[in-house]
């Protein structure tokens, strides 16, 4: 079973993030958020669109550069990508759809320099981990959403990262098919204990899921509030039909409400963004 410890592996301290947009304006996506992940541990973003949920792992993978503060891995200063440390899945699982799916998990490896048997053992192993090792020779077009999913989070596990950031993974998924991958990953975590970010919209998925949901305001994104979710691991389907889990779904949605309306009148008015509606540019 995965252990969560209380040494920090991912520590933001005072993380502001202001973009230039295109126009000259500034949007301040992030003011000042400051976050401790455990290793081992499952903590989810939540918030309303556009409060900074994805800046925010994009800038503890070292993908982008904070206008200020500070984000350490185990420690050490973080100053660009990591990815022997930190593996991303995103929510286009961005398979290559001329390879198989073997091929695909074993992408990462290759280019890392991995032999060619060393990766097919490892790629085969992780996509067995994740339910598909019978479609190796299959190619992406004839998968599900949801299968090609699973296969970008093979390929993301196939390169042993400590760390996990998955930004929406089942966002562009039905309801049933995130449920049930909510299920299979909380099964995948126990057997990896990855320690995981993970960003999403879904409430439920946040509680059934995490040790500890981090609520974001609307933007500029802070911390608004932490919820800790007690339900022993690994989680079982049982958990998401129990009265713990409404009311702390509940209270998760109280908490989001007010910030969700706030972020959609100031969206509604062009407020605080300079008038671009906050627009990328
Ligand atoms: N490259 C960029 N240039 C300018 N502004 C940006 C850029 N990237 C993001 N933003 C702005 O920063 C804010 C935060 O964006 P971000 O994508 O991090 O939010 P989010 O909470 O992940 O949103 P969603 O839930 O809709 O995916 C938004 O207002 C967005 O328009």
């Amino acid at each position: 079973m995965a252990e969560t410890t209380t040494a920090p592996a991912l520590t933001a301290t005072e993380v502001t993030m202001a973009y230039r947009t295109r126009r000259g304006h500034t949007v301040v996506a992030l003011d000042r958020v400051s976050l401790d992940v455990r290793r081992g541990e499952f903590v989810s973003l939540i918030g309303p669109s556009g409060c900074g949920k994805s800046t925010l792992l994009y800038i503890l993978g070292g993908l982008r550069r904070q206008t200020s503060g500070e984000v350490a891995l185990d420690g050490q200063r973080i100053t660009g990508p990591t990815p022997r440390k930190v593996g991303f899945v995103f929510q286009d699982y961005t398979l290559f759809p001329w390879r198989t799916i073997i091929s695909n998990v074993e992408v990462g490896l290759e280019f890392r320099g991995v032999g060619r048997k060393e990766r097919r053992e490892h790629a085969a192993y992780n996509l067995d981990l994740v339910g598909l090792g019978a479609f190796a020779n299959a190619y992406p077009g004839e998968l599900s959403g949801g299968m090609q999913q699973r296969v970008a989070i093979a390929r993301a596990l196939s390169m042993d990262p400590e760390i996990l950031l998955m930004d929406e993974p089942f966002g562009a998924l039905d309801e049933q098919t995130r449920t049930v991958l909510g299920e299979e990953l909380a099964r995948i975590l126990e057997k990896t204990g990855k320690t995981i970010v993970f960003v999403t919209h879904s409430l439920s998925e946040a509680v059934f899921l995490s040790d500890r949901v981090v609520v974001m305001s609307a933007r500029p994104g802070r911390i608004k509030e932490i919820l800790t979710v007690a339900e022993p691991r690994p989680r079982q389907p049982a958990f998401s039909t129990s009265q713990s889990f409404t009311d702390l779904r509940n209270g998760l949605f109280d908490l989001l409400h007010e910030e969700v309306r706030a972020a959609t009148l100031a969206e509604m008015s062009g407020a605080g963004i300079g008038g671009d509606g906050g627009r990328r540019g």
